[in-house]
């Protein structure tokens, strides 16, 4: 579904991303691990194109995105969670899913992502800002779902939730996984990503230094690749 070829990523002189290739096969969830600033958001960013400078290739479906502008990599079928929700707090919950939606046949609707999230249909007249951190995340997620998209970006979507609300966005990305969505995970909750991943990739130093099955990754493998020390 997704395959990405010795890319290249910068942001003016400085030089992010090296050299870098990974793959997500489809209806395979992986994670992208690494520590702060080691080139997760980046690697996301420049599928989304949203990095000015990007070389090598990314392909989605066998399609060339790499010179692709962000309309279009999102009407390929590339959903983004950004890091940080994003989502439009003066605008109710109502709105801010059908300002994303893009119709597909038998695919995500506004009662279907409802029936997926209960707190939200409760919540839809509300402002997105007045939203706590978990529903703002399931709306993220929610707007995401609404464009239709055949992979999905989610980029720390764990991040500043309480435990009982990552277990919530970790189960509802399960169950999305289980009908088939194919997804690229970015997250510092490890735990988390090895649950959900099929495949794991870190980085470092916008490098890949390990790839592996999930099982693989291991308590050695996170001390020598992720300990803030190493
Ligand atoms: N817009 C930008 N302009 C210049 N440098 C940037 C920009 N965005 C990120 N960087 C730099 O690129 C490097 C990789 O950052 P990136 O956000 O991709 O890392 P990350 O692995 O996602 O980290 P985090 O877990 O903190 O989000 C860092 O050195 C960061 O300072």
């Amino acid at each position: 579904m997704l395959q990405i070829n010795k890319l290249h990523a910068y942001y003016g002189e400085s030089h992010i991303l090296h050299h870098l290739s990974l793959e997500v096969e489809e209806g395979t969830v992986c994670a992208l691990l690494g520590r702060n600033g080691m080139g997760k958001t980046t690697t996301i960013h420049s599928i989304m194109g949203m990095v000015p400078r990007r070389e090598g290739s990314i392909r989605v479906d066998g399609k060339e995105i790499i010179s692709a502008k962000s309309y279009q990599i999102s009407k390929e079928g590339v959903g983004l969670v950004p890091q940080g929700r994003r989502i439009f707090p003066d605008l109710t919950v109502y709105e801010n899913l059908m300002t994303t939606y893009r119709s597909a046949e038998g695919g995500w609707n506004i009662e279907k992502i409802f029936h997926l999230f209960p707190r939200l249909r409760e919540r839809q007249h509300s402002m997105g800002g007045n939203l706590s951190g978990g529903e703002q995340q399931m709306l993220s997620i929610g707007r995401a779902l609404m464009t239709n998209p055949k992979l999905l970006l989610l980029d720390e979507p764990s991040e500043g939730l309480s435990p009982l609300m990552v277990n919530e966005v970790s189960t509802i990305i399960k169950q999305l996984k289980q009908a088939g969505l194919t997804m690229l995970l970015v997250e510092q909750n490890l735990a988390m990503a090895k649950e959900i991943a099929d495949y794991v990739y870190i980085l470092n130093k916008g490098q890949v230094v390990f790839e592996g099955a999930s099982d693989l990754f291991d308590e050695d493998i996170q001390k020598r690749h992720l300990a803030l020390s190493s």
